[in-house]
């Protein structure tokens, strides 16, 4: 697409109120305004984006989520798409296809036709990968990538809460591909998805508490937490984790419970059984040498995109619903413009 083609307005789904349940504020809006670009963004024609939690939990903040989102907001960050506009000294050239994660805001904006992508949020598509499994990686993906890599080594016992979702489906494949042994937990339905990413022990948490079947297993080197409420887990991180070991939430909710049990957790004397254990609480920053990691497994074959579902632009509300759900089986995709697929 020549710049000259690039239209004035686009469709996108946008939500003016902040606070209330996204799937009921947000309406497409025909004639939306295109991303405002910043100097080292790209504007790429979106082929297709993938839903996140963070999507509707920054928009029903009541308060954090006006400030943090631009108005109108557009929902969503994980996207696929042909770039059309590069930066100025962008690595990439009109018509690539990219993979990543949209910005600039919280609320980033990829649930529309164009998006803003800044050159260090995005990596080319590798070769022989569908876009459609591309556009998933984006925040799960980093995120799984960004709470194993740092912290483990070949032969690493890793536990990781909840396998059976976004991030989960993506961390128990790039824990393998690192070398390490994975327990991971579920419940009885996705056992077997959790068997076929290759996970070596999966724990049925339908079946009997998790913390007694932990308490079964050899102690853990690291443990990554993306389920988030469950703090017996961690408060008794010492009864089936290593000294050394560090344990990261990823789901963590920003709640009241959340601050409270940090708080208890420092002022505790035995703190996680003392040793040199660590506690981390992250939040994924857009990388491109991690999405062309997970992008190059992808490519090689030994990492596949989960989808749970796909949705239609025009069903977005569906799609956040079911992300709301809580109970996706790996990622929620939203098409936008499959066409623009055929090299
Ligand atoms: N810090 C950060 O930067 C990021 C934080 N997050 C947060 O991490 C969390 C996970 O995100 P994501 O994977 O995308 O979420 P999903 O909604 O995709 O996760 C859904 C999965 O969670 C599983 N699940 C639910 N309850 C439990 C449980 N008690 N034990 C084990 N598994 C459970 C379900 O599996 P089943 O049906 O088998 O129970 C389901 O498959 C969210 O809270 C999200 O907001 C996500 C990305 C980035």
């Amino acid at each position: 697409m020549a710049e000259n083609d690039i239209p004035s307005t686009m469709k996108a789904w946008q939500y003016t109120t902040a606070g209330a349940g996204l799937e009921n504020t947000m309406q497409i809006n025909p004639s939306a305004q295109l991303p405002k670009l910043k100097s080292d963004q790209n504007l790429v024609r979106v082929i297709a984006m993938a839903v996140n939690p963070v999507d509707y939990k920054i928009a029903e903040l009541p308060i954090v989520g006006r400030l943090a989102v631009s108005n109108p907001a557009t929902p969503g960050l994980d996207l696929v798409g042909r770039v059309v506009k590069p930066a100025a000294g962008s690595p990439f050239k009109v018509g690539q296809l990219v993979f990543g994660v949209s910005g600039p805001t919280a609320a980033g904006g990829a649930m529309a036709e164009y998006a803003a992508v800044n050159s260090t949020a995005a990596a080319p598509l590798p070769e022989g990968v569908d876009p459609l499994k591309a556009c998933t990686v984006g925040i799960a993906g980093l995120s799984a990538c960004q709470s194993i890599l740092p912290y483990v080594k070949d032969g690493s016992r890793v536990f990781l809460n909840g396998g059976s979702g976004g991030v989960g489906t993506f961390g128990i494949q790039i824990a393998k591909a690192l070398g390490c042994h994975v327990t991971t937990t579920c419940s009885t339905a996705n056992v077997e998805l959790c068997k076929s990413l290759g996970a070596d022990e999966v724990l049925d948490y339908k079946q009997a508490p998790v913390l007694e079947q932990l308490k079964k297993q050899k102690p853990f080197d690291h443990v990554v937490d993306n389920v988030g409420s469950q703090f017996d887990l961690y408060f008794h991180a010492h009864e089936y984790t290593n000294p050394s070991a560090k344990y990261v939430f990823v789901g963590a909710s920003p709640g009241f419970g959340f601050v409270w049990a940090m708080m208890k957790a420092m002022l505790l004397p035995g703190f996680l059984g003392g040793g040199q254990r660590k506690l981390g609480v992250m939040a994924a920053v857009p990388k491109v040498d991690d999405l062309k990691m997970i992008g190059g497994l992808m490519a090689e074959g030994r990492l596949r995109a989960v989808v749970d579902s796909e949705f239609a632009f025009v069903d977005g509300k569906k799609a956040i619903a079911r992300q709301k759900t809580g109970r996706a089986r790996g990622k929620i995709v939203v098409t936008v413009n499959q066409e623009l697929v055929e090299r």
